[in-house]
């Protein structure tokens, strides 16, 4: 299969034509009374129409047939995705999971795969995130799935996805991240049992994060940001879309392709980005930054400076810092903290948090370094070091209190009991006062 090739960029204006089909995209104009090659203009809105202009987020796509030719939606009653954060008792403590389960038998593709973990808010009221859990081994075939909720930013874990979108398709290896915002119809290609998390959220769209003093360059640079080129599929086979919609799934038929789009030009788009070309800034002279200057896209609330959700990681990189404990200091946060491991291991617990499992320490709940890792870095010598080599952790960071589903708690069988050991070793290390 040839490289597939992107437009790079966040948030600009794009336009992108199958090349089989010179001139489809209109010049000048959105809406022609007849459009080159006989295809039908869709507009397909990520914003208010009214909403100014910096966040103002459309596409026009020029495809075969309009979306709208499709049977009636009926419930699809599979995988183990809600929004109802009523399923489980509120519960304060740390959790840990044990890696989730890839499926072994049977045929799963990626919808039929979603489970959530864990969540806040409401699609109905265009507020909230979930975390969800994906698990498959079958890829899609004739089906699709748009999300009328939000947002989803896919992390592959484990094996390579290749997403087609109604825009083109994207390949997305675990490092990398993909961006499917809302009511954007794809479908993914798995070639071995493939594993990941999800991060939703409701109703807004995720931003670059503002970069302050740090200038105009650095964390994440817009041009590292990739979006797929159109291409086409012309098929008469019936497809099954499958609408997620206020927390539900449900299904119909077509009698043909939802990737028929020939050209499309706009800025509501899905895109993809290599963790791996994050430019990591953090302190070059002593004590530890807090996590938000890793900080790769945020999702803010109203309340400035405050994050619906934040998508950070942990990247491989120097550490410096003179007379300092440079791990990852003991915390308690009026955010919740749900983290996952692509690959290796997290410096501040080098145990049980394992590569497709993941945490959470939820508002207000103490965290920080294991036992371990506390004897350790108090004791180190600090010369130049790097950490998390060969190793990728993240954190979704919520303002929301989350809660855990039932699947979460229950279900998945993954929740380790156990967490809590790894503090309790922490010694009194008091030299009482002077004598
Ligand atoms: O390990 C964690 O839970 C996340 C985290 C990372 C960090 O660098 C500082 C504080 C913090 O909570
Ligand atoms: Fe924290």
């Amino acid at each position: 299969m040839a490289e597939l090739k992107y437009l790079n960029g966040f948030g600009s204006e794009f336009s992108s034509e199958d090349p089989r089909c010179p001139g489809s995209l209109p010049e000048g104009q959105n809406s022609p009374q007849k459009c080159a090659y006989g295809l039908y203009a869709e507009q397909l809105s990520g914003t208010a129409f009214t909403a100014p202009r910096v966040e103002n987020k459309r596409s026009w796509l020029y495809r075969i047939r309009p979306s709208v030719v499709h049977k009636p939606f009926r419930r699809f009653a599979k995988g183990n995705l809600t929004c109802d954060w009523n399923e489980e008792e509120p519960d304060p403590n740390q959790m840990r999971w044990n890696p989730f389960d890839v499926p072994k038998t049977g045929n799963v593709d990626f919808v039929e795969g979603l489970n959530t973990v864990c969540g806040a808010g409401d699609p109905k009221l265009k507020l909230g995130l979930a975390v969800h859990i994906f698990s498959c081994n079958k890829s899609m075939d004739r089906r699709a799935i748009y999300n009328a909720d939000g947002d989803f930013l896919i992390v592959p874990q484990l094996g390579t996805l290749r997403i087609t979108t109604e825009f083109g398709q994207m390949i997305v290896k675990p490092n990398e991240i993909a961006v499917i915002q809302q009511g954007m119809r794809f479908k993914v290609g798995v070639s071995q049992p493939s594993r990941g998390y999800i991060l939703e959220v409701y109703g807004r769209h995720f931003t670059l994060p503002d970069l302050g003093p740090i200038g105009a360059n650095g964390l994440a640079n817009p041009r590292d940001f990739q979006t797929p080129v159109a291409r086409y599929e012309d098929t008469l086979e019936t497809y099954e879309i499958v609408s997620k919609y206020q927390g539900k799934l449900f299904v119909c038929e077509q009698d043909h392709s939802p990737f028929d789009v020939v050209a499309w030009h706009g800025n509501y788009v899905p895109y993809k980005y290599d963790l791996s070309k994050f430019m990591v800034i953090n302190s070059v002279s002593f004590d530890h930054c807090d996590p938000s200057i890793f900080t790769v896209l945020t999702c803010q609330s109203e309340k400035h400076g405050t994050a619906i959700a934040d998508f950070v990681i942990f990247p491989p990189r120097w550490s410096v810092q003179e007379h300092t404990f440079r791990p990852p200091y003991y915390h308690r946060n009026c955010m919740s903290e749900f983290m996952g491991l692509i690959f290796g291991e997290y410096e501040a617990k080098k145990g049980a948090f394992l590569p497709g499992g993941a945490t959470l320490h939820s508002i207000m709940t103490p965290h920080g370094p294991d036992v371990n890792c506390f004897e350790t870095a108090s004791e180190e010598k600090l010369v130049p070091a790097r950490v998390a080599d060969g190793t990728q952790a993240f954190m979704f960071e919520s303002c929301l209190g989350l809660a855990v589903t039932k699947w979460g708690a229950k279900t998945c069988e993954k929740l380790d009991a156990e967490y809590y050991k790894c503090w309790q070793g922490l010694k009194k290390h008091f030299t009482g006062p002077k004598a």
